[in-house]
């Protein structure tokens, strides 16, 4: 198999890189599968200390260099913020979904999803806080596109029906409104028909401090 890399220096900077997936992109979905294998394997114990033993080395090989900062925070040509490193949408964070998010032409943030097992809360169902962290995201998404970044404040959900992981889900948000540094959003996870299973309303408050120009050195 032959994968095409995005160059050497390009992971920094997803839009040089275009739609090519940087060796850091394959190695992070790489550890997705491999969280997902561990979940739900049933190989012998003996088998379990090999596979430990060999994955201890790996994990010495890629501390061998350490990053010394950040991933840089980016916007996309429609105002999405974009972080490699970011818990629900980073490329580089085999911890995220990852998540990825797109404007529609009313201004809706939309991000098309499937939970894994690995998400599971009560049986056969997602965790109630991984959907939260979701809707933190594009309801924070929604707000940074319409000019009013923030932190979040509050964020109030309902849980209508229960998730299921494994099946195709949508997830929407779409901004409220804007007074002085607060801004508002809301949004739902839903079934591909509409059907809601997690509606929230969330407080966005820009911080004083991104206002006197140190915005995203916190
Ligand atoms: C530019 C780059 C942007 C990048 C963004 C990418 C986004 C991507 C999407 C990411 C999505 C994921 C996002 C995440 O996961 S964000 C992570 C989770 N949230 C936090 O960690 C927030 C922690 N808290 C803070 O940092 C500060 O307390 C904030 C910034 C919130 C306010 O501290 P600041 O010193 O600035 O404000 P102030 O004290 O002068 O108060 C101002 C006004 O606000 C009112 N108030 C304050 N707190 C709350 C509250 N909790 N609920 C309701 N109201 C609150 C307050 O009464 C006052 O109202 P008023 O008296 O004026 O009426």
């Amino acid at each position: 198999m032959t994968i095409e890399l995005a160059s050497a220096g390009d992971t920094e900077d997803p839009a040089a890189a275009g739609d090519r997936p940087s060796a850091l992109d394959l190695l992070t979905q790489q550890v997705r599968d491999l969280v997902d294998a561990v979940v739900l394997t049933g190989v012998p114990q003996d088998e379990l200390v090999e596979i430990t033993a060999e994955l201890a080395a790996l994990t010495d090989r890629l501390r061998a260099l350490r990053r010394t900062s950040r991933h840089p925070l980016a916007f996309d040509p429609e105002g999405v913020p974009r972080h490699a490193g970011n818990a629900v949408t980073g490329s580089a964070n085999p911890y995220a979904l990852p998540l990825v998010s797109r404007v529609t032409s009313d201004g809706t943030i939309r991000a098309e999803l499937s939970f894994r097992q690995i998400h599971e809360g009560p049986p056969t169902s997602v965790h109630g806080g991984v959907s939260a962290m979701v809707l933190d995201q594009v309801l924070g998404q929604a707000v940074a596109v319409a000019g009013g970044a923030g932190m979040t404040g509050t964020l109030t959900l309902r849980y209508v029906r229960r998730v299921p992981y494994g099946e195709p889900l949508v997830a929407t948000a779409e901004y409220l409104r804007t007074e002085g540094r607060k801004s508002w959003a809301e949004g739902r996870i839903a079934l591909p028909d509409g059907t809601p299973l997690v509606e929230a309303t969330g407080l966005f408050i820009t911080p004083r401090l991104w206002t006197e120009g140190t915005a995203g050195s916190q």
